[in-house]
């Protein structure tokens, strides 16, 4: 029987779970695809949250069906599987246009949501910072406006469908229409004049830190590959790690020690496939850490089959171009080597002949890792000469941190120093520089 990664077996995933009978959300999963995808990444997203998946259909379609996302033949087959299956909830593996959700809620007869609508739930649930709240609801709103109409026409069905009535079920009309849009549209401008705010304050935040003078390395990667446990193992701290997808949404910055030098590791919140582009704006933020880093690790889970790891690492090198860190210096990590076999760690080191293999849980090849961030940034050191003034004093030990090794030199005018710091931290004692070094 087929394994998945995390153990599960293929037939339990579709297995209703022990409680499924009881399970209010019983999900039927479709997906209207150029290639042979399986479903089982929509499914993991909806374990996340907390519903059971009891079927799928995947139609192997060059573009979805504008109407109906699926072709209309597939959608009978659909309605009929979801009797045979007693699911009350269909999901789309794709952002759905508000018509091809209101179609295909008319003929189903059951509530139909996409794959934004469960990212954007995941997001709602693990946001912990007020930070990381405002920046979901944002995200919520800016998704749900477009839906709104949709919304009401399909409580109004359900209402009338069902015999349910009462209030809330019935048409709002226009009007109520209108002024949920007004206050959605005031609330998102409340939102990002508070974002900017919280920008603002992070902006100071990395400016206190740049002035510490450390380079700031950024963890990024696909959710779940191990950047939190990279994290811990590497700085001994204990950010949060779990086995579900999006578990990290707010960025923790740690200082690592390399040779003598200390250097910042920022760990962030992961990307995925079709990541849902109001997230990407309402993060712009936190993903900020990663477009100004001095070095980025993109963490891969490598125990993923050849054709799944191709297309998480090119997603996450999507977004990257997307949020503008697309020059920062990048290295491949590819974690979870402890559960891969010795054919595919020969086949890994073939094909990506620059990365390093490392296990964040063994800590196997982590000492690799740091020699290479270290060769990395060994690329760009500079030797430099400082006259640092007396009333200076702390910039020494920053600069000690920073160098590992330093010579010093008292003078009546200040303290004469000469130390090798990779050049991105030398422009920031410029005002120092002795000689124009
Ligand atoms: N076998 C194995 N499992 C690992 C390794 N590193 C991480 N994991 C597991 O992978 C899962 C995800 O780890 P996290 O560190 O939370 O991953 P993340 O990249 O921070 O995920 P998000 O915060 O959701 O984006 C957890 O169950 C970890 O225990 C590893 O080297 N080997
Ligand atoms: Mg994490």
């Amino acid at each position: 029987m087929e394994r998945s990664r995390n153990g599960r077996t293929a037939e339990s995933r579709f297995a209703p779970p022990p409680d499924a009978g009881r399970a209010k959300q019983r999900a039927y999963c479709i997906a209207a695809t150029p290639e042979n995808e399986d479903l089982q990444e929509l499914m993991e997203l909806l374990r996340t949250a907390g519903v059971a998946t009891v079927g799928a259909l995947t139609q192997k379609l060059d573009k979805p069906h504008p109407n109906h996302y699926l072709g209309s033949g597939k959608v009978a087959e659909v309605k009929a599987a979801l009797k045979e299956a007693d699911a009350n909830l269909v999901v789309a593996d794709d952002e759905l246009t508000p018509r091809q959700q209101r179609n295909l809620e008319a003929e189903l007869d059951v509530p139909v949501i996409d794959r934004t609508a469960v990212i954007l739930d995941i997001f709602a649930g693990h946001a912990n910072t007020a930070e990381g709240k405002m920046q979901v609801e944002l995200a919520q709103l800016e998704y749900n406006m477009a839906r709104m109409r949709g919304l009401w026409t399909h409580l109004e069905r359900l209402g009338a469908g069902r015999g349910v009535g009462g209030i809330g079920t019935r048409g709002p009309g226009e009007s109520q229409i209108e002024t949920d849009r007004r206050l959605a549209r005031d609330r998102i401008t409340v939102l990002k004049r508070r974002l900017e705010q919280v920008k603002a304050t992070r902006a100071t935040q990395r400016a206190e830190r740049e002035r510490a003078h450390l380079s700031n390395i950024a963890l990024a990667g696909y959710t779940n590959a191990g950047k939190s446990t990279l994290l811990n193992t590497l700085t001994g701290s204990e950010v949060g790690v779990r086995d579900r997808l999006f578990h990290t949404l707010d960025p923790t910055t740690r200082t690592l020690q390399l040779h003598g030098r200390t250097v910042l590791m920022t760990d962030t919140v992961g990307f995925i496939r079709k990541l849902p582009h109001q997230l990407v704006d309402a993060f712009a933020a936190t993903l900020e850490e990663t477009k100004l880093a001095d070095l980025v690790l993109h963490v891969v889970d490598a125990s993923a089959p050849e054709e799944e790891l191709v297309a998480m690492t090119r997603a996450v090198e999507d977004v990257l171009e997307e949020i503008d860190a697309g020059s920062s210096p990048r290295m491949l990590v590819l974690n979870k080597a402890d559960i891969l076999d010795d054919e595919r760690r020969r086949e890994l080191s073939f094909r990506h002949p620059d990365a390093a293999l490392v296990s964040a849980a063994t800590g196997e090849g982590l000492e690799d890792l740091q020699e290479r961030i270290v060769a990395e940034f060994e690329k760009t050191l500079q030797d430099i000469e400082l006259l640092v003034p007396f009333s200076e004093g702390g910039l020494l030990s920053e600069l000690h941190k920073v160098a590992g090794e330093m010579e010093r030199e008292d003078t009546p005018e200040g303290v004469r120093v000469t130390a090798r710091i990779p050049t991105v931290v030398a422009e920031r004692y410029g005002r120092y520089a002795v000689n124009g070094r």
